[in-house]
């Protein structure tokens, strides 16, 4: 008989092995096509996490890099906002949340984005506005059982983002000045403690956000530079 946190710890391990499970690169078999090739859902994911405030041009960045180098691009609010339009159980909580700004529970939005993952035939990964928490981020790590590879933190004065979402224009629920003081408010006190998690384990890019979209691709551009 274990004692709970054995237990815990023993589901963590389990849970940990199975991420993924879709990946034959978690396996012990790797499968190799006709060809001597490996096909890009065998091979090991390589994940982004794209991190900045809100309307610091994390979206509009990713459309870039999917442009140029090839990467699926998963926007945890597009998601969450799928899940609201779709219709599902949790719909009408996920809309109250992201009316008032605040953080949708991390098992609601791993599962998603691992859902999402495991449905891509790509391998390369671009998770924008996501972990937005510490807990968020250790959720992530246990059910996936392991980090990203890079981080991008696209970093933007406050001036500039609110400006920037309340002339964005495309029906946001959220994109009005109630909304975003409370979005910006949890960047600050839930979300900045995870750039710095990642600034500790030399994966972060912290990237200047200010200026055209160009000069911020020029910034972008080098830390994917081995994919080209
Ligand atoms: N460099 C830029 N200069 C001026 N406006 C920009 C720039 N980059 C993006 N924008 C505009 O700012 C708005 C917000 O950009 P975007 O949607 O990419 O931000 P985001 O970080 O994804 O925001 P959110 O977290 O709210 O989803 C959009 O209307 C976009 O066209
Ligand atoms: O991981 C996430 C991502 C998003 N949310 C909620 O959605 C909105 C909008 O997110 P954008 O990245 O700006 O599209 C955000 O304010 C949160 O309410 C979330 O809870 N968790
Ligand atoms: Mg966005």
């Amino acid at each position: 008989m274990h004692a709970a946190s054995d237990t815990q710890a023993m589901d963590r391990i389990y849970e940990a092995a199975n991420g993924f499970k879709n990946w034959k690169a978690f396996s012990t078999e790797i499968l190799k096509p006709a060809g001597g090739g490996i096909s890009p859902k065998e091979r090991t994911p390589y994940i982004t996490f794209v991190l900045g405030g809100p309307g610091s041009g994390k979206g509009t960045q990713c459309a870039r890099i999917v442009e140029t180098f090839g990467f699926t691009h998963l926007s945890a609010g597009d998601l969450l906002r799928k899940e609201i339009s779709s219709n599902s159980e949790n719909g009408s909580t996920i809309l109250n949340t992201i009316k008032e700004g605040k953080i949708v529970p991390s098992e609601v939005t791993v599962k998603l984005i691992k859902r999402a993952i495991e449905s891509c035939e790509n391998y390369k990964f671009l998770i924008d506005g996501f972990p937005r928490s510490e807990e968020n981020r250790k959720t992530y790590e246990r059910v996936i059982g392991t980090g990203p590879d890079v981080v991008l933190f696209f970093d933007c004065p406050e001036e500039e983002m609110v400006k920037r979402v309340l002339s964005r224009n495309e029906g946001r629920v959220d994109d009005n000045i109630d909304t975003v003081k409370e979005r910006l408010k949890v960047f600050t006190t839930l979300n900045l403690p995870v750039i710095n998690y990642y600034t500790g384990k030399g994966k972060l890019y912290k990237i200047n956000a200010v200026g055209t979209e160009e000069e911020i691709f020029e910034q972008v551009l080098p830390v994917f530079a081995s994919w080209r």
